[in-house]
């Protein structure tokens, strides 16, 4: 078996370690902020031990999944790296941070390691990826979710959330101020930026709309390789309106291609 540790407990940890039953992975440790303990074994099981870090460790995992906050990705990954674990992680958006992206690409390069960063709640980043090796023009990205899903965010401060009639923008600009003013609903404007133009160059809109049936995410990007419009209306994981279950589906997913014989 191939031991993989998570850190965080929230409801993307939850929904990965609830998966990798029956897989060539498992869980081998949570890393937990001190007094979360309780949390962490309610909402993971007491089978999973319980650390506070990579230097509590001697025997290293396989892999280490952050499920966690951005800060916890400079922190806790770049420790994790540094000792030679490949991360895999959701908070791309910590990326738009140029300290932050410094200190992980230095980290990953010392322990010889990489850093994997999941698709999250967006899907065809890989012809986005793809087109940029011939050229970019321009690539947009838009995020409409439910006012529910911006509650706890500095949207609170733009617009009345329960006095919404219809659709209002909460941030226009470029995918690096998307994603350092909401760094819990902006990951994807983070993630087509890495895959594309870049954080500068890549223009993002973020939306509240009272009338959101879930998550919607689009692309659009133009380029030597002709033109593309992505978009996708993810339903939220139970109990948690501002996260895309398939965020955490490409979490599991992009474990299980750490093992597979055949990659896609
Ligand atoms: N790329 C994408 O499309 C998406 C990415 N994400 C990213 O995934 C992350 C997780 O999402 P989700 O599970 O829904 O969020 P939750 O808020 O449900 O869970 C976050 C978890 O991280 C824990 N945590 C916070 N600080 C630490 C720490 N220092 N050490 C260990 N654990 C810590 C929290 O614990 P505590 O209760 O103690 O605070 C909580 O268990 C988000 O923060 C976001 O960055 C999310 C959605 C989509
Ligand atoms: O889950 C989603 O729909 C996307 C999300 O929160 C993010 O981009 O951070």
């Amino acid at each position: 078996m191939r031991k993989v540790a998570v850190i965080g407990y929230g409801a993307m940890a939850t929904y990965v370690v609830r998966h990798l039953q029956g897989s060539p992975w498992t869980p081998s440790h949570c890393v937990v902020r001190k007094g979360r303990e309780e949390v962490a074994i309610t909402a993971l099981g007491a089978d999973i031990p319980l650390i506070y870090g990579a230097d509590d460790l001697t025997k290293l995992p396989d892999l280490v999944v952050d499920c966690a906050g951005h800060p916890c990705l400079l922190g806790h990954g770049a420790a994790f790296l540094r000792r030679g674990v490949p991360v895999l992680s959701a908070s791309l958006g910590a990326l738009a941070d140029q300290d932050t992206y410094n200190g992980l690409q230095s980290a990953a390069q010392d322990g010889q390691t990489q850093l994997h960063l999941a698709s999250g709640a967006i899907g065809a980043l890989d012809a986005l990826s793809a087109a940029k090796i011939g050229g970019l023009d321009e690539v947009r990205y838009t995020g409409v979710k439910p006012p529910q899903s911006w509650r706890g965010t500095k949207a609170e401060a733009v617009v009345d959330l329960d006095a919404l009639n219809g659709p209002a923008t909460l941030f226009e600009g470029s995918a690096r101020g998307a994603a350092l003013n909401y760094p819990k609903n902006a990951n994807v404007a983070a993630a087509v930026a890495l895959a594309g133009l870049g954080f500068d160059q890549t223009q993002a809109c973020l939306i509240a709309d009272p009338k959101a049936a879930g998550n919607t995410h689009t692309i659009s990007a133009k380029g030597s390789f002709g033109t593309f419009e992505f978009s996708i209306c993810g339903a939220s994981l139970p109990d948690t309106p501002r996260t895309s279950a398939l965020a955490a589906m490409s979490m599991v997913d992009r474990i299980f291609r750490q093992t597979a014989p055949i990659v896609i």
